[in-house]
């Protein structure tokens, strides 16, 4: 279990994490999302202690990472896909790594062969493909069979082979009991993944909801109504739960209410209709909506609202 709580980090003037507070809890796969610039990297690194919170506090099974004993056995995090500039091979700096923890020959091998790597573990690992090295970084980082998982954007530059076996280590080993969080600032890869979200937009909490939870409010449809009385319209559609936005004049987008209600409620009004179409938010457009009203509430509308009720 990772446990953040009002944990802040300013750099200068720049506030890259502000006032997070949340909980990564075991056996399953949290997804940590934002934008690019969210605060992601910086949240991690302070889980793992490379970055000093300005305030706040972080814990992992209840005590700071540097409080651990044996830290490496405890957290096992990849951080910034870099490549590994080593003439060793893959398993000579393996090797070199677990030495200085006190880990055997035996869990490198072990790891070698649960990423994959075997057949190239002898090759010069700074000569390595992006997704080996990657593959090597996840080597790295479960060496010393950590109750908890960390990596941050590990599928980046992966092809989709590279991709589909991230996805299901990762629920593999959420499966056996372990604290697994991921960072990506792509929906569409959270959703094939995990099972909770973390949802962050410029160093704040948007979201903390199972992914079902987020998908069924994503699905919630909106209307397209096209009228030349939209104005009226609107004022007949607006209520409790009902939001009406407009981005151009005569066009009504209207969420809350059903289509055929819609269609109803105008003929029995003797509004005009030129459209009434339903449509599905995908996961994408919802998350970037979702981190969009982030933005607007930081002051930086550029999305023009006829009105809403809620
Ligand atoms: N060492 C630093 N000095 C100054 N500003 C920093 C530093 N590290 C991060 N930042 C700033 O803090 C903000 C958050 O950065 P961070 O890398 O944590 O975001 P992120 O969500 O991981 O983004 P990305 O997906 O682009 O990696 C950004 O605006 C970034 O420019």
């Amino acid at each position: 279990m990772i446990e953040v709580t009002n944990l802040s980090k300013r750099y200068g003037d720049k506030v890259a994490v502000d006032d997070l507070t949340f909980r990564v809890r075991p056996g399953i796969v949290t997804g940590f999302l934002g934008p690019n610039g969210a605060g992601k990297s910086t949240t991690m690194r302070m889980i793992i202690g490379l970055d000093a919170p300005t305030a706040g506090t972080v814990t992992v099974d209840g005590r700071r990472y540097a409080d651990h004993p044996a830290p490496l056995r405890e957290v096992g995090a990849l951080l910034e896909a870099k490549a590994v500039h080593t003439g060793r091979s893959a398993r000579n700096h393996l090797l070199a790594m677990a030495a200085t923890h006190g880990i055997g020959a035996r869990r490198v091998d072990e790891v070698i062969e649960l990423v994959g790597l075997r057949e190239v573990a002898g090759k010069r690992a700074g000569g390595f493909s992006l997704g080996m090295g990657q593959r090597l970084g996840i080597a790295a980082a479960l060496l010393g069979d950590p109750r908890v998982v960390m990596l941050d954007e590990p599928v980046n530059g992966l092809d989709p082979d590279g991709i589909r076996w991230i996805r299901g280590l990762l629920k593999g080993l959420a499966e056996q009991g372990r604290t697994v969080f991921v960072s990506s600032h792509l929906m569409s890869e959270m959703a094939q993944t995990a099972e909770h979200l973390i949802v962050v937009g410029k160093g704040r909490l948007i979201a903390d909801v199972p992914l079902a939870e987020f998908t069924r409010q994503a699905s919630r449809t909106t209307v397209r109504v096209r009228s030349p009385q939209a104005g009226a319209l609107r004022d007949l559609l607006l209520g409790p739960d009902v939001t009406v936005t407009s981005g151009e004049p005569g066009l009504l987008e209207v969420t809350g209410r059903g289509r055929e209600q819609i269609g109803d409620l105008a003929a029995a009004a003797g509004l005009t209709l030129h459209e009434l179409t339903a449509t599905e938010a995908s996961l994408e457009e919802a998350f970037m909506t979702m981190t969009r009203d982030a933005v607007e509430y930081h002051g930086e509308t550029d999305r023009p609202t006829v009105g809403s009720a809620r």
